[in-house]
């Protein structure tokens, strides 16, 4: 469900390390319930903008509010509200996966009210995110996997009205993978503002809302999936197989009816249809940073930033 409420709000956020500058002037605006996709090179400035957003990091200069509130500055109330998954983390390795949840729970016992059961119960999270059989395991046996998904459900034990996950399902089996893409659809339906980051073109198409492309530490695309898929990559591929000799040979066009036309009225025995391919997101997404890359000023003329994000 999608309100109006924004839950994440960032107003000319720059951010620098020494002279190198990670961000430059992002704007963003996340409305309550919504899945955004944070994509973009390494290095882009992904990390740099959940952590300032989660406030682990404060930026050089700008505006940051993660619900109504300047995440750097906000008490532990406001903390309680907000999940986070980091990309890795190395502690507790010695203690077993329930014992870890039960502590992590007792600290969000203080902020469950009528209308949101806190903290979730560490036996229905642990079924939820698939390590009920792991429960009595210490960390360090835990499969990289396994300790993905125990990483999951610490982000989640005090059920966040805001999630910030970086690169969640990196190491995760297709399996683990789908069954994180159906626990963040879920979130979703509850309201829960999310924003991930990934390197999964495919997962992003399956779980985004929203795309966010970073490059070079400014936001050059901010649409959803589909607008992105059709603003790139115009061309489509047929892929036709030659009768006699098996093979297969792939032909870019804009235009297939007219490309297959052609082929079949001229030489319909030799050849037959093996597929005709859309460009995919990742296609596009390569498209859109390449020409970035290259300075190209287009997204925004393309109408693929957010009114609030274009300046
Ligand atoms: N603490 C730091 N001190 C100095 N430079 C840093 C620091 N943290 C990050 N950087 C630099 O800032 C830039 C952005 O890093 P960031 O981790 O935000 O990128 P990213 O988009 O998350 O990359 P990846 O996809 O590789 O995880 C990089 O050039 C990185 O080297």
């Amino acid at each position: 469900m999608i309100t109006e409420q924004t839950a994440i709000r960032a107003r000319g956020v720059t951010m620098a390390y020494g002279d190198k500058v990670v961000l430059d002037d992002v704007h963003l605006e996340i409305p309550q319930g919504q899945v955004v996709v944070l994509l973009g090179p390494n290095g882009a400035g992904k990390t740099t903008t959940i952590e300032i957003l989660e406030g682990f990091r404060r930026p050089s200069s700008g505006q940051v509010e993660v619900l109504g509130q300047d995440p750097a500055r906000a008490p532990e109330a406001w903390r309680a509200r907000v999940g986070v998954v980091l990309q890795s983390w190395r502690d507790n390795a010695t203690w077993r996966v329930k014992d870890l949840l039960e502590v992590a729970a007792t600290y969000y016992e203080p902020y469950g009210d009528e209308r949101t059961e806190r903290p979730w119960p560490p036996d229905q999270l642990l079924d939820r995110v698939g390590l009920t059989e792991h429960a009595r395991k210490r960390i360090d046996k835990l499969s990289g996997g396994q300790r993905r998904r125990l990483d999951i459900a610490v982000g989640l034990v005090g059920r966040p009205e805001v999630l910030f996950l970086d690169e969640p399902t990196t190491g995760l089996d297709p399996g683990g993978r789908r069954d994180i893409h159906h626990l963040l659809a879920d979130l979703s339906d509850l309201s829960t503002t999310i924003l991930m980051t990934t390197h999964d073109l495919a997962e992003a198409e399956v779980v985004a809302d929203r795309m966010l492309v970073l490059a070079g530490g400014r936001l050059i695309a901010d649409d959803s999936p589909d607008a992105l898929r059709l603003a790139f990559s115009a061309n489509k591929e047929v892929r036709l197989r030659h009768r006699q000799s098996g093979e297969v040979s792939v032909h870019p066009t804009p235009d297939p009816t007219a490309y297959l036309t052609e082929v079949l009225t001229t030489g319909s025995g030799e050849v037959e249809v093996v597929e005709v391919r859309g460009a995919t997101l990742e296609d596009a997404y390569l498209d859109l940073v390449r020409r970035a890359d290259a300075g190209e000023d287009f997204a925004e003329a393309a109408g693929l930033l957010a009114e609030g994000a274009a300046r």
